[in-house]
């Protein structure tokens, strides 16, 4: 039989009832293909999350997925199917092989949606969304002396200069008796404290807010990243591709400007010459860069900054306003704060003397802790060859993370996970191996080879924030902190801290 002859056989349905059977037919292929894919039906979750991501994506975008992931946790156990090819652990015991420095496990595809190309198509060479392992690592290297605590102690005066700025605004605060939104005056704080600390001068966003426009890309892209980052691939269709980015971008072009005002900045820092006094991150790596040429390029320079910039600002921002809601929140723990720091330190805060300082320090971990900064899976893939988590074999190429939020919420290793106790992390209070325990468990700034690069410079920044309010103000909640909420689309932002400053 000649070719026309086969094809009659082939002809497409013409009723209206064979069409609807032949699409429920192949959705019902494709669920149950998402269903039984590498292996993963036998992973315990809800059915409705093995057959679909929509769920997920949903309970992501209505910003409050931590707790019904913790509830997932508590009823299904250690190692949760939340999506067809997503697992959330739990397990402490996992957290070596998923993140340690010599894990095989690379950073998952949610990651890709933080791409950012130069206008040349050049990738700019992120370590957070690194997953060429040689490449991670080269880029670590070539910052890791600038984003030390050794450097960051030189760094110290860029702050204070911040700091100066701030108390004047809170100042007249204090002067009117008005309603303070602290919580939208620390973001600015942090920008202006992550900027001075790179560049060696600020954005000036205590007085005059996101005049930028940074917020607003930066509150996108976290939103984007959250619900589409959990289907990467569809990213090539949306905002990677070139075309729907103009259209969504539309005249707002201060991702370009803040670019361009780095270059700059790289350029005027290049004539210093010594490693001596304060010395700003950027002419950190402009040093290393004159030291061996081939360690450092312009273009990983630029990347480290403009990687400050993003990761800086809302992260620190958030854990702040943690710290300040929980601590006025609680009587007994504010009077026990304020009284150590009133009795230690004077202005302007060494933070040298205020690091030292215990209670601060247990309050400092005690907010990240109950209130992480980012609330998703910090995700990663399952290498070649597949790996064993929680006596499940998982095939490579799965997706698999841990949550700080549920890490930190786990009973078994912080009893009356949901109260802010400062106490636990205090020496006197928990026995040498409980605090090990728990120190392994703090994920609120990640773990091993990928932890966060910044964390001297938030915990800097937060502990001479803190004490400079409660040694110049007496400050209380307006109405208790009933307007304080937060959403979580990755980074868990807080809204409504409002308080009531009186100078001292
Ligand atoms: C309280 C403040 C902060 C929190 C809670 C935080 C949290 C995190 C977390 C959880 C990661 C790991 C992500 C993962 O493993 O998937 C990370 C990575 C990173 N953070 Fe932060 N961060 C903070 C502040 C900062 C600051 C101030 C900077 C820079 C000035 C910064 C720069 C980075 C960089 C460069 C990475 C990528 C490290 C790598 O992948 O090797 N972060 N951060």
């Amino acid at each position: 039989m000649g070719l026309l002859g086969r094809t009659q056989y082939l002809t497409l349905p013409h009723s209206p009832t064979t069409w609807l059977a032949t699409i429920l037919v192949l959705i019902a292929l494709y669920l149950a293909s998402n269903r039984y894919q590498r292996g993963l039906s036998k992973i315990p979750g809800p059915w409705i999350r093995s057959i679909s991501t929509l769920p997920r994506m949903w309970a992501i975008y209505a910003t409050h997925s931590q707790e019904y992931d913790i509830e997932l946790h508590e009823k299904y156990g250690k190692i949760v199917r939340v999506a067809p090819n997503i697992l959330s652990i739990s397990d402490t015991s996992e957290i070596n092989q998923l993140y340690g420095i010599t894990t095989k496990f690379t950073k998952s595809g949610f990651y890709s949606l933080a791409e950012v190309y130069d206008t040349s198509g050049r990738l700019f060479p992120d370590p957070f969304i690194l997953k060429d392992k040689e490449m991670h690592s080269k880029m670590k290297r070539s910052a890791a002396n600038a984003y030390s605590l050794n450097a960051l102690i030189q760094m110290e005066p860029y702050v204070d200069e911040v700091l100066a700025a701030l108390v004047k605004k809170l100042d007249s605060f204090a002067a009117d008796g008005a309603d303070c939104d602290i919580g939208e005056i620390s973001k600015d704080y942090a920008m202006d404290a992550v900027t001075s600390i790179t560049f060696g001068k600020n954005f000036n966003y205590v007085d005059r807010g996101d005049h930028l426009r940074f917020y607003k890309g930066l509150d996108t892209m976290t939103d984007y990243m959250a619900i589409f980052g959990q289907v990467p691939w569809v990213h090539a269709y949306l905002l990677k591709n070139q075309w729907i980015f103009r259209w969504w971008l539309k005249d707002d072009n201060s991702a370009t400007e803040i670019a361009g005002l780095s270059e700059r900045e790289i350029e005027n820092g290049r004539e210093r010459t010594t490693n001596t006094g304060p010395m700003t991150f950027l002419e950190r790596l402009l040093l290393n860069q004159k030291t061996n040429a081939a360690s450092i390029s312009d273009h990983e320079i630029l990347t480290h900054a403009l990687g400050n910039l993003s990761a800086g600002s809302d992260t620190t921002a958030t854990a702040i306003r943690a710290l300040l809601y929980h601590v006025l929140k609680d009587e007994r723990v504010h009077k026990k704060l304020t009284k150590e720091i009133r009795s230690s330190l004077s202005l302007p805060i060494s933070f040298t003397v205020a690091n030292s300082l215990p209670y601060l320090g247990a309050c400092i971990r005690e907010a990240m802790r109950v209130h992480p900064s980012v609330g998703l899976l910090l995700g990663r893939t399952v290498p070649k060859g597949g790996a064993t988590i929680c006596n499940h074999y998982v095939q490579e190429g799965t997706e698999v993370g841990i949550n700080p939020f549920v890490l930190h919420h786990d009973p078994q290793v912080f009893p009356e996970p949901n109260d802010f106790l400062p106490e636990r992390w205090l020496s006197s209070e928990s026995t040498e191996e409980h605090l090990k325990k728990m120190n392994r468990c703090f994920f609120a700034f990640g773990h091993g080879a990928h932890t966060c690069s910044g964390r001297h410079i938030s915990i800097l920044e937060i502990t001479k924030f803190v004490p400079t309010l409660l040694l110049r103000y007496d400050l209380e909640l307006v109405d208790g902190g009933r307007s304080y909420r937060y959403k979580n689309r990755w980074f868990t932002t807080q809204e409504g801290l409002l308080i009531r400053l009186t100078s001292r």
